[in-house]
């Protein structure tokens, strides 16, 4: 069984998009929001995959998406069915975090062996052994200070030294202000990242914001010898579920 995301109350977060973000940007795919996360993101636009009572962590503020029905659980073959009926043969699977459902997870690609499976993950969680080998792609998006997160959560060290040898591992930096990005070069240097694997992704779920971060962004990613990403669902659709 899979805990997913909903769009609306009972209805799983399965849907067809263009890839808004990093290495596949602007790739049709259909994506697969999973719910519950292992971290607590201050800024995280999908709070409603995680704010759920009895998820004790420091950062949960509030309980304003504290509801049952933010939530829905599936069999894998009913998720790969909705998944067939997109069509397309590119599969993006999100959250919250969905490493943590790793074993259900792959129950799910095992259903649909000629898809491109990318993962988007917070690169906190080791792969499911039964999981890993069907991955062609993961973005891994480690979480800086500004998140809010502690280190020793968010920032592994053996967990980050295993995505930088893995050939299949991008890195999305969520960046905020300029001085984010030392912390990035300091990750960067201490494990080694190919910087072209390296990606930095304005932090904002505005499209004005994210166009003023990215006009300051572009010289100093330039200067690193790193990569860029908008968002560009942002652009198109805005802050929505299912989009
Ligand atoms: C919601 S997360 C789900 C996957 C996984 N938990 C993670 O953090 O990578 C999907 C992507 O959105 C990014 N993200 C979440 N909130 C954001 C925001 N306010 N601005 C920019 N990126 C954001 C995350 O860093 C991650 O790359
Ligand atoms: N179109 C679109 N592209 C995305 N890339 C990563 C997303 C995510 O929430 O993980 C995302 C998303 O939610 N929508
Ligand atoms: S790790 Fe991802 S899903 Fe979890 S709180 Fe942070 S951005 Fe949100
Ligand atoms: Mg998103």
């Amino acid at each position: 069984m899979l805990t997913l995301a909903t769009t609306t109350p009972g209805e799983p977060e399965i849907f067809a998009s263009l890839q808004g973000e990093g290495p596949s940007l602007g790739r049709p795919s259909v994506f697969v929001r999973l719910s519950r996360c292992n971290l607590a993101c201050h800024w995280c636009d999908t709070a409603y995959t995680w704010r759920f009572a009895g998820d004790n962590r420091p950062h949960r503020d509030n309980l304003a998406f504290d509801r049952a029905d933010n939530q829905v659980t599936l069999d894998e073959a009913e998720v790969a069915a909705r998944i067939g009926a997109l069509g397309g043969n590119r599969l993006v699977v999100t959250g919250g975090e969905p490493l943590l459902q790793g074993a259900a997870l792959a129950r799910l690609v095992a259903l649909l062996p000629a898809m491109h499976v990318e993962i988007e993950t917070n690169g906190t969680v080791a792969p499911h052994a039964a999981l890993d080998p069907q991955v062609h792609q993961y973005n891994v998006s480690p979480k800086l200070a500004h998140s809010g997160n502690p280190a020793d959560l968010a920032l592994p060290p053996e967990r980050l030294a295993a995505w930088a040898v893995d050939p299949r591992a991008f890195f999305k930096f969520v960046v905020a202000s300029p001085d984010d990005l030392a912390e990035v070069r300091t990750l960067a240097e201490r494990h080694a990242f190919a910087p072209d694997r390296v990606f930095i992704m304005p932090e904002g779920t505005h499209p004005s914001i994210l166009t003023e971060r990215l006009r300051w962004l572009a010289p100093l990613v330039l200067a690193e010898g790193w990569r860029i990403t908008d968002r560009l669902h942002i652009h198109l659709y805005g802050d929505t579920r299912g989009t």
